[in-house]
């Protein structure tokens, strides 16, 4: 039979990594389709951050393949993977304190150009950036708070800033770690409803543990377990995957 089932956007085979005799990849199998939002969960140390580090290339996987929209990414330098579409934010804040919320995206959005110093010209008086930036800023709900400085945002509107930033990059892949670490509920709310929003244009690969808006927000999610994939559905096969629960001893339920 043919199939005419899209090409998935990211697909995983047989991934590996280990430091030392720590294995902390064990043979991962993921895929990721066009127009997803796919949660990785798992315990403390199950190698979520690891996996996602060597999808965006931060680290390097002893073996295996990562198939980013037909190509190869394994051998890649991060700003080349950056340059086929992935974007990603950290768990620590990668913002400029003392410059505004617009310059901070119009930033991002210059280093995408590539512009050479060169032509350099001050960013926060260039068209070509303002107008892009503030595009961007209007789909995370930040406009408002375009000139103030990032260092006086609240720690919700920090995550979102840095989010607008992976967005200038233009992705087609949106790696997320953590997106609501340190939120209270108002502000995970609120990222959730933006996630969702951007969902509808990037494909978005996070890990979280809070889950509650795991599974508000995810349409499939898959569980890492000692660097393995233990299970991979939506929100109601993971609730009730026994594996799963047992993973989590009963915790899962809470949610
Ligand atoms: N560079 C490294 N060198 C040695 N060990 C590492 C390194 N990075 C991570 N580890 C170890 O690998 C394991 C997996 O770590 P990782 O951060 O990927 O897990 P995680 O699932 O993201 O955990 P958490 O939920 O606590 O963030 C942990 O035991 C960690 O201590």
């Amino acid at each position: 039979m043919v199939d005419f089932s899209p090409p998935p956007l990211l697909q995983i085979r047989g991934l590996r990594k280990a430091f030392g005799a720590l294995e902390v990849t064990r043979g991962v199998e993921l895929r990721i389709e066009p127009g997803e939002i796919h949660a990785i969960i798992g315990p403390n140390g199950a190698g979520k951050t690891s996996l996602i580090n060597q999808i965006s290339g931060e680290l390097e996987a002893d073996s295996g393949s990562i198939l980013f929209a037909g190509r190869e990414l394994r051998g890649l330098a991060v700003h080349q993977r950056a340059r086929l579409g992935l974007g990603r934010t950290y768990q620590t804040s990668s913002l400029f304190d003392r410059m505004s919320v617009e310059h901070n995206v119009m930033l991002a959005l210059q280093s995408r150009e590539g512009h050479s110093f060169r032509f350099w010209r001050p960013t926060a008086s260039d068209p070509r950036l303002i107008n892009p930036a503030r595009e961007i800023l209007q789909r995370l709900d930040l406009l408002p708070l375009r000139t103030q400085r990032a260092a006086d945002l609240a720690h919700g509107q920090r995550r979102q800033l840095e989010i607008a930033m992976a967005l200038a990059t233009r992705p087609k892949l949106l790696l997320l770690d953590e997106p609501m670490a340190g939120m209270g509920q108002e502000e995970s709310w609120q990222m959730v409803e933006a996630l969702r929003r951007l969902g509808k244009e990037v494909s978005i690969l996070f890990v979280e543990h809070d889950m509650e808006t795991v599974f508000a927000l995810a349409d499939r999610i898959s569980v890492l377990v000692y660097g393995r994939v233990i299970a991979c559905g939506d929100a109601d096969s993971i609730r009730n995957d026994p594996q799963v629960r047992s993973a989590y001893l009963g915790g899962i339920e809470d949610a």
